[in-house]
């Protein structure tokens, strides 16, 4: 049973559960799903119940502990494989995985098997909490003075353990009484925007006005947007970065209009095995999603839908990324391999 602070938090693993807000409930219903087993964490993640790169990472660790105290290598490395099945894009899913069977591969004593893996678990979450802030404290030196902000989708505590990444800057802000009023795009076709941003911020206490995501054009025109920031799902070695559905278009818009684009992502969120952004792979999501939102028909059955959830933009368009460990302006190849070579030096 949750307490009352506890209601609104995104992932709880206790007595062996993985409990989760239902992000596909809100805003109008504040409710949470407890999983007992491997497939219902997989469904979770694959449903939306739990959504966004860094939140996916920590559910899908959990969620390999479902296989209970007395499970053996065997059967965890399976749950490992089948949860990275969940989905394609977020390559926190992946990392969050092979760090799991690091854990599981690096010792011989089956006997403290399951205690190590949940350390490990406990661990990434920990760690995301510490990102978080750091991501908030880089990205907000980059938005100070501005007035409004405009985001897309969400990448706010709900899809991560706090903060989250693109709306860190904002919270942290906020806690300075200088937040700015933040524009959230509805995000088009599962509404993380309207549904879920504009209810984190707004709970917070942080100003919010949802747009249709066919208005920031005319907006940004009207002198009314200050700086884009938005999240990652992966990021490839050049600094192209995949995020929710009309990303793209978005920082298009920006750079003609002149406006600072940025991606607040962890270096988690990288992918150095891909070398651009052509090679990230776009996960394409049920027609009914478009053609029938919330059981309501709005396309006819003959016509074809297409849905993929991801779209990349070229890193050429992106001002900034902001990570936890720092800044990378105008990122290529080689300033992002700067950046995690300077990680990677002995301090
Ligand atoms: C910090 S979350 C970053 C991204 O995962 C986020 O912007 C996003 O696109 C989420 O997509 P979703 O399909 O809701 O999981």
């Amino acid at each position: 049973m949750s307490t009352a602070t506890e209601t609104a938090e995104t992932i709880i693993f206790r007595d062996g559960q993985l409990d989760l807000l239902d992000q596909t409930k809100l805003p109008t219903e504040l409710t949470r799903l407890v999983c007992t087993n491997i497939e219902q964490a997989h469904d979770a993640i694959r449903r939306l119940v739990v959504r966004g790169a860094p939140a996916i990472g920590i559910a899908a660790a959990y969620g390999v502990l479902l296989q209970g105290r007395d499970a053996d290598r065997q059967a965890f490395g399976e749950a490992m494989d089948y949860l990275a099945t969940s989905r394609p894009t977020a390559v926190n899913l992946f990392w969050a995985m092979d760090r799991m069977r690091d854990v599981m591969n690096s010792h011989d004593d089956d006997g403290t098997l399951y205690e190590r893996l949940h350390r490990e678990a406990v661990t990434i979450h920990d760690e995301d909490r510490r990102m978080c802030r750091s991501i908030g404290a880089n990205g907000a030196a980059l938005i100070q003075g501005c007035r409004n902000v405009l985001t897309h989708c969400n990448a706010g505590g709900l899809a991560t353990s706090m903060w989250g990444t693109a709306l860190a800057p904002i919270y942290h802000m906020h806690e300075q009484g200088k937040a700015p009023h933040v524009f959230a795009d509805e995000t088009r076709p599962l509404l993380q925007g309207a549904r879920l941003t504009a209810w984190e911020l707004s709970q917070a206490g942080v100003a919010v006005t949802v747009l249709t995501d066919s208005m920031s054009g005319g907006l940004m025109r009207c002198g009314k947007v200050d700086a884009v920031i938005v999240g990652a799902d992966r990021i490839a070695a050049n600094g192209d970065a995949a995020n929710k559905i009309g990303t793209y278009p978005l920082a298009v818009l920006a750079k003609y209009h002149k406006i600072p684009f940025y991606v607040a992502a962890p270096t988690n969120t990288f992918d150095l095995k891909l070398p651009a952004g052509d090679q990230i792979p776009i996960e394409q999501r049920h027609r009914d999603e478009v053609a029938r939102p919330g059981g309501v028909q709005f396309v006819p059955d003959a016509a074809d839908v297409i849905n993929p959830a991801f779209d990349v933009t070229p890193a050429e368009l992106i001002d900034a990324i902001v990570t936890e460990k720092g800044v990378i302006r105008s990122p290529t190849t080689e300033t992002v391999g700067q950046h995690f070579r300077k990680l990677t030096l002995p301090s």
